[in-house]
Protein backbone atom coordinates (compact mmCIF):
# COMPACT_ATOMS: atom_id res chain seq x y z
CA UNK A 1 0.00 0.00 0.00
CA UNK A 2 1.76 3.77 -0.98
CA UNK A 3 1.65 5.95 2.05
CA UNK A 4 -1.07 7.79 0.77
CA UNK A 5 -3.60 4.95 1.24
CA UNK A 6 -2.16 3.86 4.63
CA UNK A 7 -2.16 7.70 6.04
CA UNK A 8 -5.49 7.99 4.81
CA UNK A 9 -7.13 5.11 6.53
CA UNK A 10 -6.10 7.14 9.93
CA UNK A 11 -8.90 8.35 11.23
CA UNK A 12 -9.07 12.42 11.35
CA UNK A 13 -6.04 12.03 8.19
CA UNK A 14 -7.35 13.67 5.49
CA UNK A 15 -5.38 13.63 1.79
CA UNK A 16 -4.74 17.26 0.60
CA UNK A 17 -2.65 16.17 -2.69
CA UNK A 18 0.17 14.10 -4.22
CA UNK A 19 3.61 16.11 -5.21
CA UNK A 20 6.32 14.14 -7.34
CA UNK A 21 7.84 12.60 -4.55
CA UNK A 22 5.53 14.06 -1.50
CA UNK A 23 2.00 13.89 0.22
CA UNK A 24 0.11 16.42 1.88
CA UNK A 25 -2.07 15.65 4.37
CA UNK A 26 -4.80 17.53 6.63
CA UNK A 27 -4.39 16.54 10.17
CA UNK A 28 -6.82 18.34 13.17
CA UNK A 29 -5.98 21.58 11.12
CA UNK A 30 -2.42 21.22 10.76
CA UNK A 31 -0.41 19.76 7.67
CA UNK A 32 1.01 16.71 7.52
CA UNK A 33 3.71 16.53 4.80
CA UNK A 34 5.36 13.07 3.80
CA UNK A 35 8.20 12.37 1.78
CA UNK A 36 8.37 9.25 0.13
CA UNK A 37 11.55 7.78 -1.27
CA UNK A 38 10.28 8.27 -4.46
CA UNK A 39 12.89 9.72 -6.94
CA UNK A 40 11.99 11.55 -10.02
CA UNK A 41 14.88 11.91 -13.06
CA UNK A 42 14.46 13.19 -16.54
CA UNK A 43 10.33 14.18 -15.44
CA UNK A 44 9.77 10.53 -14.60
CA UNK A 45 9.40 9.39 -11.01
CA UNK A 46 11.37 6.47 -11.22
CA UNK A 47 10.07 3.00 -10.38
CA UNK A 48 12.81 2.18 -7.81
CA UNK A 49 12.52 3.93 -4.35
CA UNK A 50 16.02 5.12 -3.06
CA UNK A 51 15.83 4.10 0.62
CA UNK A 52 15.77 6.89 3.25
CA UNK A 53 15.71 9.51 0.35
CA UNK A 54 12.23 10.76 2.14
CA UNK A 55 13.90 10.72 5.88
CA UNK A 56 17.24 12.74 4.58
CA UNK A 57 15.52 15.23 2.86
CA UNK A 58 13.29 15.96 5.78
CA UNK A 59 16.20 16.07 7.94
CA UNK A 60 18.23 18.50 5.98
CA UNK A 61 14.73 20.37 5.69
CA UNK A 62 14.66 21.06 9.49
CA UNK A 63 18.36 21.36 9.87
CA UNK A 64 17.99 24.19 7.12
CA UNK A 65 14.84 26.02 8.82
CA UNK A 66 17.15 26.28 11.90
CA UNK A 67 19.85 27.87 10.03
CA UNK A 68 17.93 30.31 8.72
CA UNK A 69 15.22 31.04 11.81
CA UNK A 70 16.67 34.94 11.92
CA UNK A 71 16.11 35.48 8.52
CA UNK A 72 12.61 34.25 7.96
CA UNK A 73 9.73 32.41 10.12
CA UNK A 74 8.90 28.64 9.20
CA UNK A 75 5.57 26.82 8.96
CA UNK A 76 6.88 24.05 10.91
CA UNK A 77 5.00 22.61 14.41
CA UNK A 78 7.25 19.68 15.18
CA UNK A 79 8.24 16.29 13.68
CA UNK A 80 8.62 14.87 17.70
CA UNK A 81 6.14 12.04 17.02
CA UNK A 82 5.37 12.33 21.38
CA UNK A 83 3.47 16.09 19.59
CA UNK A 84 1.41 14.08 17.13
CA UNK A 85 -2.12 13.37 17.04
CA UNK A 86 -2.26 10.00 19.24
CA UNK A 87 -3.59 8.40 15.98
CA UNK A 88 -0.19 8.70 14.48
CA UNK A 89 2.40 8.79 16.87
CA UNK A 90 2.94 5.15 16.21
CA UNK A 91 2.83 5.30 12.23
CA UNK A 92 6.26 4.26 10.16
CA UNK A 93 5.97 7.35 8.47
CA UNK A 94 5.64 9.59 11.19
CA UNK A 95 8.25 7.12 13.39
CA UNK A 96 10.65 6.92 9.94
CA UNK A 97 11.99 10.93 10.15
CA UNK A 98 9.41 11.42 6.96
CA UNK A 99 7.08 13.58 8.01
CA UNK A 100 6.69 17.00 9.77
CA UNK A 101 3.28 18.50 11.24
CA UNK A 102 2.98 21.94 9.76
CA UNK A 103 0.90 25.19 9.92
CA UNK A 104 -1.70 25.18 7.35
CA UNK A 105 -1.04 28.43 5.35
CA UNK A 106 -2.71 30.49 3.06
CA UNK A 107 0.10 30.00 -0.28
CA UNK A 108 1.28 32.01 -2.53
CA UNK A 109 0.85 30.80 -5.72
CA UNK A 110 4.42 31.74 -7.04
CA UNK A 111 7.15 29.52 -7.01
CA UNK A 112 9.87 31.50 -5.99
CA UNK A 113 13.57 30.80 -7.37
CA UNK A 114 16.88 32.28 -6.83
CA UNK A 115 19.41 31.73 -9.20
CA UNK A 116 23.12 32.67 -8.42
CA UNK A 117 24.42 30.37 -11.27
CA UNK A 118 22.72 30.38 -14.99
CA UNK A 119 21.73 26.96 -16.06
CA UNK A 120 18.50 25.17 -16.51
CA UNK A 121 15.31 27.48 -17.42
CA UNK A 122 17.18 30.12 -17.18
CA UNK A 123 19.98 29.46 -19.34
CA UNK A 124 17.50 28.80 -22.31
CA UNK A 125 15.73 31.84 -21.94
CA UNK A 126 19.20 33.93 -21.87
CA UNK A 127 20.50 32.09 -24.94
CA UNK A 128 17.33 33.16 -26.79
CA UNK A 129 16.98 36.39 -25.53
CA UNK A 130 19.80 37.69 -23.72
CA UNK A 131 17.57 37.70 -20.14
CA UNK A 132 16.48 35.36 -17.31
CA UNK A 133 12.64 36.09 -16.24
CA UNK A 134 13.23 39.56 -17.72
CA UNK A 135 16.22 40.49 -15.79
CA UNK A 136 19.02 41.85 -18.46
CA UNK A 137 22.32 39.80 -17.89
CA UNK A 138 25.41 40.38 -18.89
CA UNK A 139 26.69 39.00 -22.64
CA UNK A 140 29.00 35.46 -22.82
CA UNK A 141 27.82 34.13 -19.68
CA UNK A 142 27.45 30.03 -20.66
CA UNK A 143 25.76 26.95 -18.82
CA UNK A 144 27.00 26.87 -15.17
CA UNK A 145 28.45 30.80 -15.34
CA UNK A 146 28.12 32.42 -11.77
CA UNK A 147 26.21 35.36 -12.16
CA UNK A 148 27.51 38.72 -11.02
CA UNK A 149 24.37 38.84 -8.00
CA UNK A 150 21.59 36.72 -7.60
CA UNK A 151 18.49 36.91 -9.26
CA UNK A 152 14.51 36.05 -8.49
CA UNK A 153 13.29 34.71 -11.61
CA UNK A 154 9.58 33.44 -10.43
CA UNK A 155 7.68 30.68 -11.66
CA UNK A 156 3.85 30.49 -11.69
CA UNK A 157 3.01 27.23 -10.54
CA UNK A 158 1.88 24.23 -12.71
CA UNK A 159 -0.24 21.40 -12.65
CA UNK A 160 2.09 18.23 -10.77
CA UNK A 161 4.33 16.71 -13.95
CA UNK A 162 3.85 19.76 -15.58
CA UNK A 163 7.03 22.63 -15.60
CA UNK A 164 6.58 25.77 -13.82
CA UNK A 165 6.26 28.84 -16.18
CA UNK A 166 8.98 31.22 -15.86
CA UNK A 167 7.09 34.85 -15.13
CA UNK A 168 8.87 38.39 -14.78
CA UNK A 169 8.64 40.56 -11.29
CA UNK A 170 6.05 42.58 -13.68
CA UNK A 171 4.06 39.62 -13.60
CA UNK A 172 4.16 38.63 -10.14
CA UNK A 173 3.36 41.84 -8.91
CA UNK A 174 0.27 41.63 -11.51
CA UNK A 175 -0.65 38.25 -9.48
CA UNK A 176 -0.02 39.06 -6.00
CA UNK A 177 0.20 43.03 -5.72
CA UNK A 178 3.43 44.65 -5.69
CA UNK A 179 4.25 44.98 -1.98
CA UNK A 180 3.80 40.69 -1.54
CA UNK A 181 5.61 40.60 -4.81
CA UNK A 182 8.55 43.17 -3.80
CA UNK A 183 8.50 40.83 0.27
CA UNK A 184 8.59 37.22 -1.40
CA UNK A 185 11.36 38.40 -3.61
CA UNK A 186 13.74 40.26 -1.22
CA UNK A 187 12.95 37.22 1.49
CA UNK A 188 13.89 34.96 -1.37
CA UNK A 189 17.29 36.53 -2.27
CA UNK A 190 18.21 36.62 1.41
CA UNK A 191 17.59 33.41 1.92
CA UNK A 192 19.67 32.73 -0.86
CA UNK A 193 22.33 34.33 0.23
CA UNK A 194 23.02 32.78 4.27
CA UNK A 195 22.31 28.90 2.50
CA UNK A 196 24.73 29.57 -0.47
CA UNK A 197 27.64 31.11 1.75
CA UNK A 198 26.66 28.18 4.56
CA UNK A 199 26.94 25.51 1.51
CA UNK A 200 30.29 27.12 0.47
CA UNK A 201 32.01 26.81 3.63
CA UNK A 202 31.38 23.51 3.28
CA UNK A 203 32.58 22.91 -0.10
CA UNK A 204 29.47 22.70 -2.48
CA UNK A 205 27.64 25.16 -4.36
CA UNK A 206 24.23 26.27 -4.60
CA UNK A 207 23.67 27.48 -7.65
CA UNK A 208 19.99 27.73 -7.52
CA UNK A 209 16.88 27.01 -5.40
CA UNK A 210 13.16 27.32 -4.88
CA UNK A 211 11.10 28.75 -1.73
CA UNK A 212 7.36 28.31 -1.47
CA UNK A 213 5.56 31.07 0.84
CA UNK A 214 2.57 30.99 3.17
CA UNK A 215 0.74 33.81 5.33
CA UNK A 216 -0.91 33.59 8.48
CA UNK A 217 -3.72 35.15 9.12
CA UNK A 218 -2.04 38.03 10.94
CA UNK A 219 -0.44 38.28 7.64
CA UNK A 220 2.90 37.54 8.06
CA UNK A 221 4.73 35.77 5.36
CA UNK A 222 6.12 32.32 6.71
CA UNK A 223 8.47 29.97 4.42
CA UNK A 224 6.66 26.62 3.71
CA UNK A 225 6.93 24.01 2.02
CA UNK A 226 11.02 21.58 2.01
CA UNK A 227 13.45 23.78 1.50
CA UNK A 228 16.97 23.76 0.22
CA UNK A 229 17.21 20.00 -0.59
CA UNK A 230 18.40 18.17 -3.51
CA UNK A 231 15.04 18.42 -4.89
CA UNK A 232 14.66 21.85 -4.45
CA UNK A 233 17.92 23.24 -4.93
CA UNK A 234 20.81 22.55 -7.92
CA UNK A 235 24.00 21.29 -5.41
CA UNK A 236 27.25 21.02 -7.48
CA UNK A 237 30.15 19.61 -5.60
CA UNK A 238 32.43 23.41 -5.37
CA UNK A 239 35.80 21.19 -6.46
CA UNK A 240 33.96 19.78 -10.02
CA UNK A 241 32.86 23.18 -10.85
CA UNK A 242 33.35 24.14 -14.30
CA UNK A 243 31.92 26.73 -16.86
CA UNK A 244 31.04 25.85 -20.38
CA UNK A 245 29.25 22.31 -20.01
CA UNK A 246 26.13 20.63 -17.57
CA UNK A 247 27.55 20.60 -14.24
CA UNK A 248 27.46 17.00 -12.16
CA UNK A 249 24.44 16.68 -9.80
CA UNK A 250 25.40 16.30 -6.57
CA UNK A 251 22.54 14.00 -5.69
CA UNK A 252 21.26 12.58 -9.02
CA UNK A 253 24.35 12.21 -11.40
CA UNK A 254 24.46 8.48 -10.96
CA UNK A 255 20.87 7.82 -12.04
CA UNK A 256 21.13 10.19 -15.04
CA UNK A 257 24.69 8.72 -16.19
CA UNK A 258 22.98 4.91 -15.80
CA UNK A 259 19.66 5.84 -17.46
CA UNK A 260 21.70 7.66 -20.49
CA UNK A 261 24.27 4.93 -20.71
CA UNK A 262 23.46 1.50 -22.66
CA UNK A 263 23.59 -0.52 -19.68
CA UNK A 264 20.05 0.90 -19.25
CA UNK A 265 18.40 0.23 -22.58
CA UNK A 266 16.45 2.98 -22.18
CA UNK A 267 16.22 5.87 -24.26
CA UNK A 268 15.14 9.27 -22.72
CA UNK A 269 13.38 10.64 -26.15
CA UNK A 270 11.34 7.03 -26.72
CA UNK A 271 8.28 8.52 -23.96
CA UNK A 272 8.84 5.24 -22.69
CA UNK A 273 9.17 5.22 -18.54
CA UNK A 274 12.92 4.63 -17.37
CA UNK A 275 13.27 0.74 -16.45
CA UNK A 276 14.55 -0.23 -13.32
CA UNK A 277 17.28 0.89 -11.13
CA UNK A 278 20.40 -1.80 -10.24
CA UNK A 279 21.34 -2.24 -7.05
CA UNK A 280 24.33 -0.56 -7.42
CA UNK A 281 23.14 2.80 -8.95
CA UNK A 282 20.70 2.94 -5.76
CA UNK A 283 22.98 2.52 -3.19
CA UNK A 284 25.48 5.11 -4.40
CA UNK A 285 22.63 7.64 -5.05
CA UNK A 286 21.35 6.60 -1.30
CA UNK A 287 25.20 7.48 -0.57
CA UNK A 288 24.95 10.68 -1.99
CA UNK A 289 22.34 11.78 -0.58
CA UNK A 290 23.78 11.04 3.00
CA UNK A 291 26.84 12.43 2.02
CA UNK A 292 25.04 15.48 1.17
CA UNK A 293 23.50 15.72 4.74
CA UNK A 294 26.41 15.15 6.43
CA UNK A 295 28.74 17.46 4.72
CA UNK A 296 26.16 20.49 5.03
CA UNK A 297 25.12 19.46 8.71
CA UNK A 298 28.11 18.36 10.04
CA UNK A 299 26.18 15.58 11.71
CA UNK A 300 26.31 12.19 11.06
CA UNK A 301 22.75 10.64 9.32
CA UNK A 302 21.21 8.08 12.11
N1 LIG B 1 4.10 23.27 2.80
C1 LIG B 1 3.03 23.67 2.90
C2 LIG B 1 1.70 24.18 3.01
C3 LIG B 1 1.31 24.85 4.20
N2 LIG B 1 2.19 24.99 5.26
N3 LIG B 1 0.06 25.35 4.31
C4 LIG B 1 -0.82 25.19 3.29
N4 LIG B 1 -0.52 24.55 2.16
C5 LIG B 1 0.73 24.04 1.99
C6 LIG B 1 1.01 23.36 0.70
C7 LIG B 1 0.08 23.17 -0.31
N5 LIG B 1 0.69 22.51 -1.34
N6 LIG B 1 1.96 22.33 -0.98
C8 LIG B 1 2.96 21.66 -1.89
C9 LIG B 1 2.81 20.15 -1.72
C10 LIG B 1 1.99 19.46 -2.57
C11 LIG B 1 1.88 18.07 -2.42
C12 LIG B 1 2.57 17.39 -1.47
C13 LIG B 1 3.36 18.11 -0.62
F1 LIG B 1 4.02 17.47 0.35
C14 LIG B 1 3.49 19.51 -0.74
C15 LIG B 1 2.18 22.83 0.23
Amino acid sequence: MSDTEILAGVPGVRHLGSGKVRELFEVDGNLLLVASDRMSAYDYVLETPIPDKGKILTQLSLWWFEQLADVVPNHLVTTDPAMFPVELRDHKDVLSGRSMLCERLSMIEIECVARGYLTGSGLAEYQERGTACGVPLPAGLVDGSRLDYPIFTPAAKAAVGEHDENIDFAETSERVGADLAAEIRDLTLAIYDRAHRIAAERGIILADTKFEFGRRADGTVVLADEVLTPDSSRFWPADQWEPGHAQPSYDKQYVRDWLTSPASGWDRHSGEAPPPLPDEVIERTRARYVEAYERLTGEAFR
